[in-house]
């Protein structure tokens, strides 16, 4: 059989063969969807001839897409860089930049992350003399981002107003869509619906990407929201020039109704595509039949379900379930580090095969303080980001500046931070001055000098600031993000505010700083080493390009890979983080009920089907070894409340879990060195490590006789590799690993 094609099973091979009409392959988890459409384009390389410049392949994450073009790279070599492997946002991006003459758009516009247009929005909802506990400037973002995810667009959403809430929506969104368009900014959501606006309006545009995407595939098709799916058709077109579809999604795994995912594209695909080819795929290659009946088990509860599924595993039933209620988090989370202690001191998994798994963010701090005492090495994915840190968006805001000068949002950030003797008076006297002219904010500051308007006290201060911002702009056309970042520290003595202050936190702040002129420089490299995407990307070493790369930095990007360091790290991460991956070992934590579902949820069916994919989702990222976790107290506020166990720990087949009493987690005892001792000693400790070489024969206190084959690593974290005559050689990590060298 062709090379390709190894590896696959029937209908999977089919999904890759398949040609002409679009595809649709609805399967569960771990069923091998990503397997097919990374097979399917080196197959559509391969044998049908597509040059890799005709594909456009659209994954969840960023992550996602860098994983996609490395197996595809091993597979066809470095010609995969022509292809496009992207997030729909970073796709989007690039077509935009290219076409944004037509919208009339500055190449240089601005993406308004949630924080920026939350911003705006409060001081829209400030100007239209609002009452902002009534009207949170969080509900309006939600509720516009509804509309436009459905591509609503202010008029649109004006006319079909009938109450006075919707009106409200409606005049806030009119505003709030204008003063994006006067400074030259566009939020996440806009990404999407102007691409949707521009191919509508310029058909010819419409047609030359769809004559040059020839191929276009979609993984995690279940959480596109009708924005995207519509961009897809208008990409793909539905008449004879159509272009080849395939996409790929479960139903079960929808997790991002609230940002406007809907089951509706699946039946809108085959509505509008009445031709479209539908494969199952029911194998999962994945997981132990236990994990497998467990997350069927939970999802069966559903009423609103795709297609009805039979995945079934070749797997056989491997280990029960561990599940484990802890006295409180901390009890929960001593339990998980004890668990991890002893699978990976058996050699029965990696710490970066391991991952834990939480409702919330805040969840993270009990795993992290008893990982940190017991040197368990591990990684948070998410949770306050380096990006949302203070200092740093400040210094992003001036760079900002420097790319997109009628960027409101920023300028009234910065321009009196650091304070340079622009206070609230002279910045409302500004925004009279714009209003007054029609000009962005950052223009008016430029006019300032020349309008009677603006108090002279604040004139020197905001002459300073319009000097320092047009001379980095000058920088920024011929020096790469670091320097300009570099300069606009020292000249805008935001640095040196840091240094004299008394704050020990101001420390950690210049750290930050200088992380992320670190952050630029890294960029400058990979762009200079042309590892960033591919060569028609139009991206540069340069402000606006490095801009665009943080403002799509997804909580999945950092996650790490499990071979990046010896034995890995335990990586944690939010059940929505974590869709699409897989692990040996997984830890669901928190399952009491409140917090998992969580409260929010629990009145409303719809909300609840929605936790209980999420869980679906949780449960079939693990392999072999599944564990399930709560904590019974917990506390909040310092108090402790009490929960009961989660409702979706009853929807799991009792015998299929093998439950711990809430006693202390097993204590870390290593058989002696010498069984014949028979006395139990505490843990090593790094200090008698033992040391050994290649071919050195060893005795383990489990597995017993064993010849040493590989090593990694040193001192605490020095590794073996034995081979214990009994099949696949197993990795141990030697501090911990009851062995012994003979
Ligand atoms: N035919 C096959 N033979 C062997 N392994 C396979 C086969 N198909 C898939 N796999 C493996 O099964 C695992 C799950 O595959 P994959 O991640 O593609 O599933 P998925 O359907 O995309 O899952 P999810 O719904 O979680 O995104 C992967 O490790 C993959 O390599
Ligand atoms: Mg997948």
């Amino acid at each position: 059989m062709n090379d390709l094609l190894t590896g696959l099973n029937e209908p999977q091979r089919q999904a890759v063969e398949h040609a002409g009409s679009p595809l649709l392959i609805v399967a569960g988890a771990g069923s091998g969807k990503t397997r097919v459409l990374t097979h399917r384009i080196a197959y559509l390389l391969g044998e049908r001839g597509a040059h890799p410049g005709e594909i456009l392949a659209i994954t969840f994450t960023n992550k996602a897409a860098a994983e996609m073009r490395e197996r595809v790279d091993a597979l066809i070599g470095p010609r995969s860089r022509a292809m496009w492997v992207l997030t729909f946002h970073s796709a989007c991006l690039r077509i935009l930049r290219r076409e944004a003459h037509r919208l009339g758009w500055k190449q240089s516009f601005t993406i308004y992350d949630t924080d920026d247009a939350r911003r705006l929005l409060t001081q829209i909802v400030k100007e239209l003399g609002l009452d902002s506990k009534k009207h949170s400037p969080r509900w309006l973002a939600a509720e516009i981002s509804r509309l436009k995810n459905e591509l609503i667009g202010p008029d649109q959403a004006a006319s079909s107003a009938d109450d006075a809430r919707t009106k409200l929506v409606a005049d806030v969104y009119a505003q709030y869509d204008e003063r994006l368009r006067l400074a030259q900014a566009v939020d996440f959501d806009d990404i999407i619906g102007s691409t949707v606006h521009l191919f509508r309006a310029f058909p010819e545009v419409a047609k030359s990407y769809r004559m040059r995407f020839r191929h276009v595939m979609v993984d995690e098709y279940q959480d596109t929201n009708h924005a995207q799916y519509t961009l897809v058709r208008e990409l793909v077109g539905t008449g004879d020039d159509r272009a080849e579809l395939c996409v790929v999604g479960d139903a079960d795994q929808s997790i991002y109704a609230f940002r406007g995912a809907t089951i509706r594209n699946i039946i809108e695909f085959e509505r509008d595509f009445p031709d479209a080819k539908t494969i199952l795929l029911e194998q999962n290659y994945r997981s132990t039949q236990t994990i497998l009946d467990a997350a069927n088990g939970v999802i069966r509860n559903n009423t609103e379900r795709g297609r009805e599924k039979r995945l079934w595993s070749d797997e056989g039933p491997g280990g029960r379930i561990l599940g484990h209620t802890g006295d409180n988090e901390h009890d929960e989370a001593a339990w998980v580090a004890g668990r991890i202690d002893e699978l990976v001191d058996a050699g029965d998994t990696s710490f970066g095969d391991t991952a834990i798994f939480y409702r919330t963010n805040a969840q993270s701090r009990a795993f992290e303080e008893v990982f940190v005492r017991r040197g368990i090495p591990y990684k948070v994915v998410g949770g306050v980001r380096f990006y949302e840190r203070k200092e740093v968006r400040d210094m992003l805001a001036y760079l900002k500046l420097t790319a997109n000068p009628d960027d409101t949002v920023s300028a009234m950030r910065v321009v009196n931070n650091p304070k340079r003797g622009v206070g609230d008076r002279a910045v409302a006297e500004v925004e009279a001055l714009a209003a007054r002219l029609r000009i962005s904010f950052p223009e008016a500051l430029h006019r300032a000098d020349e309008s009677a308007g603006i108090s002279s006290r604040a004139r020197p201060g905001i002459r300073r600031f319009c000097e320092i911002i047009d001379a980095a702009t000058e920088l920024a056309k011929t020096a790469p993000p670091e320097e300009v970042l570099d300069r606009l520290i020292a000249d805008t003595g935001y640095l040196e505010g840091l240094e004299q202050s008394k704050d020990p936190q101001d420390e950690g702040r210049i750290e930050n700083l200088q992380e992320l002129v670190a952050v630029a420089h890294e960029f400058t490299e990979q762009v200079v080493r042309g590892t960033v995407d591919d060569d028609e990307a139009d991206l540069e070493a340069d402000v606006p390009s490095f801009l665009e790369h943080v403002a799509l930095v997804s909580d999945a990007d950092s996650i790490p890979d499990p071979e990046s360091q010896e034995g890995g790290v335990v990586t944690l991460m939010t059940l929505h983080t974590a869709k699409g991956l897989e692990f040996d070992t997984v830890f669901l934590t928190g399952l009491d009920d409140g917090l998992f579902p969580h409260e929010r949820s629990m009145n409303k069916p719809g909300d609840l089907e929605e936790e209980r994919r999420l869980a679906y989702v949780g449960l079939t990222r693990a392999r072999k070894h599944l564990h399930l976790t709560r904590a019974g107290t917990r506390n909040v506020f310092g108090q402790p409340e009490y929960y009961a166990a989660s409702r979706f720990l009853a929807e799991i087949p009792g015998d299929l879990i093998e439950w711990s009493e809430s006693a202390p987690p097993p204590a870390r005892v290593v058989k002696s060195k010498s069984p014949s001792f028979g006395q139990p000693i505490v843990m090593r400790n790094s200090g008698d490590v033992p040391v050994l070489d290649v071919g050195d024969r060893v005795t383990h206190d489990k597995y017993g006789l064993g010849r040493v084959v590989e090593l990694k690593g040193s001192g605490p974290r020095a590794q073996a590799r034995i081979d214990f005559g009994d099949g696949e050689p197993k990795w141990v990590i030697l501090r911990l690993a009851p062995v012994t060298k003979l």
